[in-house]
């Protein structure tokens, strides 16, 4: 089926414009953001997280990423403030990630690369009845990436690590309730921001990118969790460790990244 798309070689990122040719569009994502090259704007206000009144549901492996999914039927987790003219709903976050001793955030930052990259993927429920419309809508989605970097342990990540190996397998899910994304914050809510697209299929050119200056520090051992789960799941013979899940930068195409102060 059309939906066979990975991070390998014959299935990799290189190859998804045959089944989804918007691949080589105008607004693609991630980037390598310059912040020499980022425009100060002024007019750019603080980013509000309100995930205080967030519920979340369960933690499952899809066979490219671990997710966290959250209840979207009212405004109780949003994010707003910043670019965004509207509050989006918190809809879910996942993380993508390097092989061991290698990188694997999706943005760069003068081409340096981070260790993992977490995405907070929201949408615009004032404007779309639903996340599969507003999906495909050019403001549809607001997605804040945030930076890990390898140092100490970061003492809220455990809630998660401690999970992965109840959905080491790709298509497991299993109950995730309490927990709270604002621990997976860094102090510092400064941003860029750029209009862009989802970093894997269908890769709709509907997200405004909100990436966060300030990595959060996770430990080597909590990044190599993530790496003990599998792209494949638990009836194939064929057990493929899950890592190296991030898309290279794309072409800017003319696109301004602007930055808040
Ligand atoms: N790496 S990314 O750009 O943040 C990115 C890329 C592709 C994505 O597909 C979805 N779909 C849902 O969340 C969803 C959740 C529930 C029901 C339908 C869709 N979110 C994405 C985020
Ligand atoms: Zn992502």
């Amino acid at each position: 089926t059309g939906n066979q798309w990975g991070y390998g070689k014959e299935d990799g990122p290189s190859a998804w414009h045959r089944s989804y040719p918007v691949a080589k569009g105008s607004r693609q994502s991630p980037i390598d953001i310059i912040p020499e090259q980022a425009f100060h704007d002024n007019s750019l206000g603080p980013i509000i997280a309100n995930y205080d009144h967030c519920t979340s549901i369960n933690i499952s492996n899809n066979g490219h990423s671990v997710v966290v999914e959250f209840v979207d039927s009212d405004n109780r987790s949003v994010i707003q403030g910043g670019p965004l003219d509207n509050p989006y709903r918190l809809k879910q976050f996942h993380f993508h990630w390097g092989g061991k001793g290698c990188d694997g955030s999706e943005h760069t930052v003068a081409g340096y690369s981070y260790a993992s990259e977490l995405h907070l993927v929201h949408w615009n429920a004032v404007k779309y009845k639903t996340f599969a419309e507003a999906a495909t809508a050019p403001d549809g989605l607001a997605v804040l990436g945030i930076f890990l970097k390898t140092g100490d342990d970061h003492r809220w990540l455990h809630t998660i690590t401690d999970a992965l190996y109840m959905v080491k397998y790709k298509g497991s899910v299993t109950d995730f309730r309490g927990f709270n994304p604002k621990c997976l914050l860094p102090s510092s809510l400064h941003y860029w921001t750029y209009l862009g697209s989802l970093t894997t299929p269908p890769l709709h050119e509907s997200v405004v990118w909100i990436v966060l200056k300030q990595p959060i520090v996770v430990s080597d051992k909590q990044m190599g969790k993530f790496r003990t789960l599998l792209f494949t799941g638990e009836e194939e013979e064929e057990r493929i460790r899950m890592e190296n899940n991030f898309r290279p930068p794309q072409p800017l195409q003319g696109r301004k990244v602007r930055s808040s102060n």
